[in-house]
Order: C-alpha cells, then structure tokens, then sequence
C-alpha cells in the first residue's frame, strides 16, 4: 500500500541541527527569540546548547554569540531551510559581505543522516567540521552524532579543530 507508507513517512519526525549565529543587535535575545520562532514554525526544540561567545572567523568584524538546538521536524530538508531563511529574514538580516557580520545566521547542519548535495543546500552543512564555533556548542547537546560524510562524530570532529576563541557567555 504505497499511500500508507507516504502517511507514515509523512508523519515521522526527523532530528535536525541547527547553529545560529549572531553579531550585530541584541545577539543574546536575537538568538532566544529566533529560537521560540523556529519552535512555533514547525520544528519542535528538543536540546540546546548555552550561549558561546566567539572571536570572528572571516573579515575583522565584532564577537559573536554562537548556540546549537536539535528540532524534532516533519518538515522536509527544503522546507527547514526555507523556515530558517524566513526566520533570518524576519530578524533584519541584509545579505552583504560573505562571511560579513549579520543580525541572525542560521545554518542547517545535520537532517537525520542525509546526504545532500544541491545548489541551494548541501547537508551536511559543508563547513561545520572545521568550525570550533559550530562544534563547541553542538557536542554539548550532541556529541554523539555522527557525520555521515566524514564518519566521525560531533565529539570526534571537535577534537581535530582549535577551540581557542570559544567561550561560554556565562562562565
Ligand atoms: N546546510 C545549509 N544550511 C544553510 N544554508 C545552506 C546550506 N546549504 C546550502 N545553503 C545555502 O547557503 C545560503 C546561505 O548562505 P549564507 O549567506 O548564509 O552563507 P554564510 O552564512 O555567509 O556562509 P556559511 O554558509 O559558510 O555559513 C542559503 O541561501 C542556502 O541556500
Ligand atoms: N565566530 C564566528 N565567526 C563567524 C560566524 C559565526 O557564527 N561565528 N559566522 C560567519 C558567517 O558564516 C562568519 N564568521
């Protein structure tokens, strides 16, 4: 009975990460409120990290505050990424500089186990393994994901970069 196994996968949920990032505005209540959204846009919060302040990667521009969630979604992969582009829409975010400062960044880094390689989403999210930033916050809540691409887990990729520059925002 195809129909019935559409419904079932239609109603599964599925485990997603997300980092956010900011470094102009509020950050801190940026990133609480960007988080309240995507729980009422479809996904449900599951697991999220503290707040991490973190020295820039990229052109010289201000610290920003880091964090990590796991949503539980029936969403699709497009559709989480629309909802995150929805959401950093709604917050002000201009799109300028690459890698420039921004209100809200919103990075889809994990969908389950998916592999996906398309002009407008690549899971997983194609730099998180070399970014202390995303790694720090997503091993507190998720250390034992494992990379499908790279076959290692969270807590295994955080071993290979360099933390410096990563701090909790409350010591
Ligand atoms: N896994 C993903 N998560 C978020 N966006 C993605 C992903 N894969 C591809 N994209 C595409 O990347 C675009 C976002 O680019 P953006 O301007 O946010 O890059 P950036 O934040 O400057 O750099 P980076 O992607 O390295 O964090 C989106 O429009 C989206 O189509
Ligand atoms: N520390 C830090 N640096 C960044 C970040 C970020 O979230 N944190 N996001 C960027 C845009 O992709 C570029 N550089």
């Amino acid at each position: 009975m195809p129909g019935l196994v559409t419904t079932q996968q239609n109603s599964m949920e599925t485990a997603c990460a997300i980092a956010l990032g900011s470094n102009l505005g509020d950050s801190e209540q940026t990133i609480e409120a960007a988080l309240a959204q995507l729980d009422r846009g479809g996904m449900r919060l599951r697991r999220r990290s503290q707040l991490y302040k973190t020295a820039p990667v990229g052109p010289p521009q201000p610290d920003y505050i880091n964090a990590s969630a796991v949503f539980h979604t029936t969403l699709r992969p497009d559709q989480v990424l629309q909802l995150l582009l929805v959401t950093e829409a709604s917050f002000g975010r201009i799109r300028r500089e690459r890698w420039g400062p921004r209100t809200l960044d919103l990075d889809l880094l994990f969908y389950g186990d998916q592999i996906i390689d398309t002009p407008r989403l690549i899971l997983p999210h194609p730099r998180m393994h070399e970014r202390a930033f995303v790694l720090v916050p997503l091993s507190e809540i998720a250390a034992d994901w494992r990379h499908p691409v790279r076959q290692r887990t969270v807590k295994e990729l955080l071993g290979q970069v360099d933390t410096a520059g990563v701090y909790p925002l409350v010591a």
